[in-house]
């Protein structure tokens, strides 16, 4: 079974300002709400392409409880941990010419709900996958992925791990199966500016070599760069889309990329199947549907000359 834990979930309030002026008032021309969060991003697509996985984390408040009722609704299985105070966070995005994100802090997490989080996650076991991703709320501690990993170490899970840089190296030493950093991450852990899968190649052998069994870094629209548990490299270019809403593409990157390779295709095809979900994605008002990325798998397929 894939299991996707989501610290800090949220709300995801699309606004489509025509204008954006700091200290003015300022009308959205249109506005969506999205449940999200990184691990329900995965889960979302995972559920769309058939894929059975279970959602883990902890929720609150009105808004925690439309977060269940959505997830419900479309069929995923959630285990949360409730909290008594507080309301799980709504993140503003700001969809203009470029997004601006204001994400929520979240509420105050106790001890005692960590605990029963972890107790929930105890009962992982060999031949899962557990996939660690977003960001932890204030009120956790800064390693609780590494706590995590620790806990299930020698269990044969497969671990994903999706975070910004500290995080992220942190988690090497626990050898997840999969990370997926950016190239602005990558570029912000090793000091460079990397912007095609071209120049992140580098960096992407680096942290296999400090723990990672496979690294995708991810370009946006540039493309992304695999190097694999045999060290061998890939390169993936994006099937060409109008921009919608980019929000969740690396998300559904790594949904595609665990689906396939959990279907036993090779890392080669997991790549370009996983480029395709995040292209589509990028090109969805939320995250992809079945239908969408179908059709840039098509797309994708037809500018690689791979014949379907
Ligand atoms: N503008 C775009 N055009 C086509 N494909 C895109 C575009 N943006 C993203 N993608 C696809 O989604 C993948 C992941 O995108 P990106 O590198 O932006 O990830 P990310 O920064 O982790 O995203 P996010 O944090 O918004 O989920 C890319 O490798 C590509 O396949
Ligand atoms: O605040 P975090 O946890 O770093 O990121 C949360 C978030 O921005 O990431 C997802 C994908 O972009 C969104 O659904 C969600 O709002």
């Amino acid at each position: 079974m894939i299991y996707t834990v989501t610290l800090n979930p949220a709300i995801d309030y699309v606004m489509h300002p025509l204008t954006l002026d700091m200290g003015f008032t300022n009308r959205s021309s249109s506005e969506e709400i999205h449940i999200g969060g990184n691990g329900i991003n995965i889960s979302t697509l995972l559920n769309e392409l058939g894929v059975s996985n279970v959602v883990l984390g902890i929720a609150a408040g009105f808004t925690g409880e439309y977060l269940i009722h959505r997830l419900q609704e479309k069929g995923i299985a959630s285990s949360f941990v409730l909290l008594d105070k507080g309301n799980t966070r709504i993140n503003v995005k700001l969809q203009g010419i470029v997004m601006t994100m204001v994400n929520g802090m979240g509420p105050k997490i106790s001890q005692k709900k960590v605990d029963e989080l972890l107790d929930r996650i105890d009962g992982i076991g060999e031949g899962d996958t557990l996939v660690l991703t977003g960001s932890i709320p204030k009120s956790l501690p800064d390693n609780m992925y590494d706590v995590i990993m620790r806990r299930l170490d020698g269990r044969g899970i497969r671990f994903v791990v999706d975070a910004p840089g500290d995080l992220l190296m942190e988690s090497l030493s626990a050898k997840p199966f999969l990370i997926k950093p950016n190239n602005h991450e990558v570029g912000r852990i090793f000091g460079a500016q990397p912007e095609t899968p071209e120049d992140c190649m580098p960096y992407a052998h680096k942290l296999h070599e400090l723990g990672a069994q496979n690294v995708i870094v991810s370009c946006g629209g540039h493309g992304a760069a695999l190097v694999d548990e045999n060290d061998e490299e890939h390169i993936v270019p994006t099937a060409k889309i109008k921009l919608v809403n980019a929000t969740g593409a690396g998300d559904s990157m790594v949904a595609g990329f665990i689906a396939k390779v959990n279907e036993g295709a090779s890392f080669e095809d997991a790549l370009i199947f996983a480029s395709a979900c995040g292209t589509a994605t990028a090109g969805s008002k939320a995250i992809a549907k079945r239908s969408t990325i179908d059709r840039v798998v098509k797309a994708l397929h037809k500018q690689m000359g791979i014949e379907d």
